[in-house]
Formats: structure tokens, C-alpha cells, sequence
């Protein structure tokens, strides 16, 4: 990572930790820009008593939480048992992205923390994304694969069906590991590159439906805001849920 790209993330990351009220419950997500915003709230926790609360998205978020400070809750501990099911029961969700594209439409997952993300994103009344201006596409899947999370078993099937969908599909392999990458899930990622999305909504459903997979990192409709880093400005992009 550049300097300045280090710097817009960081300008982020504030950005996003100024938006944190008391009383919140909130979603911790993953990443690199994220993790400036999980640091930063711990240190309003610290120093301004900013009594919150947050579900993490990953083992990774989970320990960089707890190690800034930032008190770490399961969606067992929020009671969505009892909240009536029209209110959503995270305030304010954060977390970064691979590519933002038109609609606030989204490639999310680098980290393998995607189907996590994606269910606290679901859960957000408000699910915010924190970007460095690399991020930002005109069509989504131009520059980063959509990941896709599927049991070691059913991976060649998986692999087929996507190519079938137009994509070419690679299945991860661990950089410090030998081997696939294993998700906080115990399963496995097939990278699915599609050089250009015409329907993410269709796809989205379309990769839902295959068997074998258990999500996959195309947002669709769930983000409602984009926070921008370039250098030390930062812009704030909103987007209306037309659902939920
Ligand atoms: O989706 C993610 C993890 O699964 C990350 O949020 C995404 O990859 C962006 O990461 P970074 O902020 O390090 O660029």
C-alpha cells in the first residue's frame, strides 16, 4: 500500500468513526480501512466514554476489536429474538470494499469475510462502506473477481456452474499457507472473474442458486452509504435502500 493510499484509508477510517453515536450497536467489518475505524472508535471508547457495542465480521475483526477496545458482542447477545422484525437491530454498520460501482452496488471480499459481512450488512439500519478512491468502478467486476464461498466438495461443480454464468473461476490459494485458503467457516473460495457485470442483481441471485456455495461477496441494495478517500479529503456518497 502506498503512502497515500495509507492516508486516504486512514481519512476514512476517522471519517467513519465520527459517524459512531452512543448508544450504538454496531457492525465491525474487515480489511485494512476498516481497521483504521475500529481503532479510531476504540479510542473515543477510551478517551470520551463512547459507550457502544459491535458484532465483528471475522476472527480478524474480532481481535483487532477487542484489542482496541471496542466492546465485541455475537447476534446471540442483541436479542434479535425479541426486536420486532421491521426494526434492524445494528445501528450502523462499517466496512470496506473491493470495488464500489453504480447504485453503490458492490464486489466485497479480499479477505474471505464476505458472507459474514454480508449478514451484519443485512442486519444494519445503516451499512456504510469505506473506500480509498482506487475502489470507486464504472461497471463492477472490471477490476476485482467476485468471490465465492463454497464447500471443498461441491468446488468443481461450483467452478463449472460459474463458467457457465461467463465467469473464469480460481479457486484461492493461501499466500503464508499451502493450499486453499480457508474461511473463518472452515470453507473454501473460488475467485470468479467476470470482466464486467452487465446484471448484478441477476448474478447475485444467479450464484445464490447454485449448489455448493454458501454466499458469495456481490452486494446488491444493501449498501447506503459511501465514505471516499483521496488524499485527506473525504467524500460522502448516499444511496437510499429502495428495500428494507
Ligand atoms: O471485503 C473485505 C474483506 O472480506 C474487505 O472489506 C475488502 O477487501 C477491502 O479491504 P481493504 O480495506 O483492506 O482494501
Amino acid at each position: 500500500m502506498s503512502d497515500s493510499q495509507a492516508d486516504a484509508k486512514r481519512a476514512v477510517g476517522h471519517a467513519a468513526a465520527a459517524l459512531v453515536e452512543d448508544g450504538m450497536t454496531l457492525g465491525l467489518g474487515t480489511g485494512s480501512t476498516t481497521a483504521f475505524a475500529i481503532e479510531a472508535i476504540g479510542r473515543r471508547v477510551r478517551d470520551e466514554g463512547l459507550d457502544v457495542r459491535g458484532v465483528p465480521t471475522s476472527y480478524a475483526a474480532e481481535r483487532l476489536a477487542r484489542e482496541s477496545g471496542v466492546p465485541v458482542v455475537t447476534l446471540d447477545e442483541i436479542g434479535l429474538d425479541t426486536l420486532p422484525t421491521s426494526r434492524s437491530p445494528l445501528d450502523l454498520a462499517l466496512d470496506g470494499a473491493d470495488e464500489v460501482g453504480p447504485a453503490l452496488g458492490l464486489i466485497k471480499g479480499r479477505g474471505a469475510a464476505h458472507v459474514r459481512e454480508k449478514v451484519v450488512a443485512s442486519l444494519a439500519a445503516r451499512f456504510v462502506v469505506l473506500v480509498d478512491a482506487s475502489k470507486e468502478v464504472e461497471r463492477l467486476g472490471t477490476q476485482a473477481p467476485v468471490p465465492v464461498e463454497v464447500l471443498p466438495f461441491a468446488e468443481p461443480a461450483v467452478a463449472r456452474a460459474l463458467r457457465g454464468l461467463g465467469a473464469e473461476a480460481t479457486l484461492r490459494m493461501g499466500e503464508k499457507k499451502d493450499g486453499p485458503v480457508v474461511t473463518d467457516q472452515g470453507l473454501w473460495v473460488l475467485d470468479a472473474r467476470f470482466d464486467g457485470i452487465d446484471d448484478p442483481a441477476g448474478l447475485d441471485v444467479a450464484i445464490d442458486g447454485i449448489p455448493g456455495v454458501l454466499g458469495h461477496g456481490l452486494f446488491v441494495g444493501l449498501a447506503t452509504d459511501v465514505l471516499v478517500g483521496g488524499g485527506e479529503q473525504v467524500r460522502h456518497v448516499v444511496q437510499p435502500r429502495e428495500r428494507g
